[in-house]
């Protein structure tokens, strides 16, 4: 099939492919009982946390559920969004995305989906399944491969693989170079500097992981390195302008350094005092960006004379549902047109 010729329809001339966008998860409500299900489903996958489960399950259930859930839930009210199509960020700006997909690809069913929480990726497919989808397409909205991210999205899709014989499924690995979606994060930066000013310094801060995970085999820190390098390439930023680290670290093992929290301490005690923080590892805005970066560590570096302005993520801007179209059309040239 060449690439713009027509999707075979269904029986009810319907499209038979869906596109399944999906993020980590996220509870449905700001509310200790729900970020204690959200929590607990997640820190289950031994994709996460692999500690023998003799260990993990007593910690995890008799003090890091009941110690987390309340302060977590707090962090979840101060970014939540009223209204009737409101709730955690990282879901409105999930389903926000997948309709600018699903209206950049006609010939496409677009659907949203979770890895934790709902809706669940699992029951999304089932679903589908039994409304006649045989093709499906999966795109993890993680730039950067990670086995804790990436590999649990694909674990799902396996099962269902195995579950569901005569159904074709396919996902994109990662984008985390992807000429698109470079130049979009770069747009993205590039209006803010216009309208605001550009900052003394661009800090990249990408979600953290384990060293351990890395020292394994783990490709995540050397795709978060290649894509802040593209993005400062595609932006003309000599190297002192712009420096790369990690933040969110969960857990008390080494994860990977420099965190997004010294880096900004050095910047301050290098008298630098204006910093334009991105986070180009999350496709939309979430707790970890809205909260950690934009509220706390704003409030941090403020406290050091600093200003710390935050640029959002993609969300469901134009932009970025053009690239991740591209993307899926050079992946899949003979399904999507
Ligand atoms: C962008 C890529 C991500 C990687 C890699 C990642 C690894 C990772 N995360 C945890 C623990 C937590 N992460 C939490 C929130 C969270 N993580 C990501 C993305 C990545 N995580 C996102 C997009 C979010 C935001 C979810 C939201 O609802 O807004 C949380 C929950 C919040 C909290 O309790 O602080 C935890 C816990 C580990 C252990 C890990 C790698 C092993
Ligand atoms: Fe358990
Ligand atoms: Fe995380």
């Amino acid at each position: 099939m060449t690439d713009t010729a027509p999707l075979p329809a269904s029986p009810f001339g319907l499209p038979d492919t869906a596109l399944v966008v999906v993020n980590l998860g996220t509870p449905d409500a700001a509310t200790p009982t729900a970020v204690r299900r959200y929590l607990a489903e997640f820190l289950h996958d031994h994709r996460v946390v692999d500690m023998t489960r003799w260990l993990w399950c007593p910690l995890l259930h008799f003090v890091i559920l009941p110690l987390r859930s309340r302060p977590v839930a707090h962090k979840y009210a101060s970014i939540w969004i009223d209204g009737a199509d409101g709730g955690s960020p990282l879901a409105v700006h999930t389903r926000g995305l997948a309709r600018a997909l699903d209206a950049e690809l006609p010939g496409l069913r677009v659907v949203d989906a979770m890895r934790y929480g709902q809706p669940s990726l699992a029951d999304t497919l089932e679903r589908l399944r039994s409304e006649g989808i045989r093709r499906f397409l999966v795109l993890p909205l993680y730039p950067q491969y990670s086995t804790s991210t990436t590999a649990s999205i694909a674990d799902v899709v396996d099962r269902f693989r195995a579950s569901a014989p005569g159904c074709e499924l396919r996902m994109v690995k990662d984008y985390h170079v992807d000429a698109g979606w470079v130049g979009a994060v770069a747009d993205a930066i590039g209006s803010h500097r216009e309208r605001e000013g550009a900052g003394d310094h661009l800090l990249m801060s990408f979600h953290g992981l384990p060293q351990r995970f890395v020292d394994r085999g783990d490709p995540y820190q050397a795709q978060c390195e290649a894509s802040a390098a593209a993005i400062a390439a595609a932006l003309g930023l000599p190297a002192d302008a712009w420096s790369l680290s990690y933040q969110s670290r969960f857990g008390r093992e080494q994860w990977l350094s420099p965190s997004t929290e010294d880096t900004l301490k050095a910047l301050a005690a290098r008298g630098v005092t204006r910093v334009d923080v991105v986070a180009p590892g999350f496709a939309v805005d979430c707790i970890e960006t809205l909260e950690e970066i934009a509220m706390m560590l704003a409030e941090g570096f403020a406290a050091q004379g600093g200003q710390l302005r935050y640029i959002p993520s993609l969300n469901a801007d134009a932009r970025h549902a053009r690239a991740l179209a591209s993307l899926l059309r050079a992946s899949f040239p003979d399904t999507v047109a």
